[in-house]
């Protein structure tokens, strides 16, 4: 697998957000289907974007096909909050997709924040590498099929703010950042760990990312979205408004 980068990203540009999410479900589906050596493991992006694609993935049609029992689901990044708080990326994918479809317990993996932020992100990589059978990354061994992203108006993605220690992890898969002025401290997967992924998309819409996303195609280094790489490829999904300033 050759790697890619986002400057190498494919673009695909979707009429609206209705057709990105129903292009992102038909794909997952497609792809969690093909997967035949070991399971099928995604990391989920949190915020708002992908509400939607998580509900059309609850939908009959889809979900009666979709490979559960097959499929690890994990979080490319978390607000360190109680699940009972609203900002909780793991509790919208539950009311969004995990209640309505039959998905093994033991096959979805929250990121933990019931201790403090440095002990739940140890946790966490020590639950990737019970996955992925190894302590170590290996090249050419994807940690995920799919890695999920989005992007925020300042550039980052996962929780990967800009100026923060963590953008300059190499070693972990999994540490923590408190954004400049955030009401709460993150866990978020490293730049590694995204890395070892055979896919990384990019669900953008909206004007609002617009200008973020001209500046990252363009190689804005100062962008955390910018460093994003993937063993596999980097794909922009994308609607027209997004597309804009492209
Ligand atoms: O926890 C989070 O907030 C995210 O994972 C974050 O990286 C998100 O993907 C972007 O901020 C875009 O968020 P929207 O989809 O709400 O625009």
């Amino acid at each position: 697998m050759s790697g890619h980068d986002v400057k190498t990203a494919e673009v695909i540009v979707l009429k609206d957000g209705e057709a990105v999410a129903q292009h992102m479900a038909h794909w997952l589906l497609e792809q969690a289907l093909a997967k035949k050596d070991g399971p099928f493991v995604i990391s989920l992006s949190g915020g708002t974007t992908p509400k939607r694609l998580f509900q059309i993935l609850a939908e009959p049609d889809i979900a009666a096909r979709f490979p559960w029992s097959n499929t690890q689901i994990f979080y490319g990044d978390e607000r360190y909050v109680p699940t009972s708080d609203p900002a909780s990326n793991y509790t919208m994918s539950r009311e969004t997709l995990l209640d309505h479809v039959s998905l093994p317990l033991a096959n979805v993996h929250p990121m933990p924040t019931d201790a403090d932020p440095e002990t739940d992100a140890a946790r966490y990589q020590k639950e990737l590498q019970a996955v992925y059978g190894a302590n170590e990354l290996q090249p050419g061994k994807p940690l995920f099929d799919v890695v999920m992203l989005g992007m925020g108006p300042d550039g980052h993605t996962a929780s990967l703010f800009p100026r923060q220690p963590v953008l300059k992890e190499r070693t972990k898969w999994v540490a923590t950042c408190t954004p400049d002025n955030a009401p709460h401290t993150r866990l978020t997967l490293t730049y590694p760990a995204i890395h070892s992924s055979r896919h990384v998309v990019f669900l953008l819409e909206g004007a609002g990312k617009a200008e973020m996303l001209a500046r990252v195609r363009k190689g804005d280094d100062s962008l955390p979205s910018c460093h994003i790489t993937s063993e596999g490829d980097v794909t922009f999904l994308i609607d027209e408004a997004a597309a804009q300033d492209l």
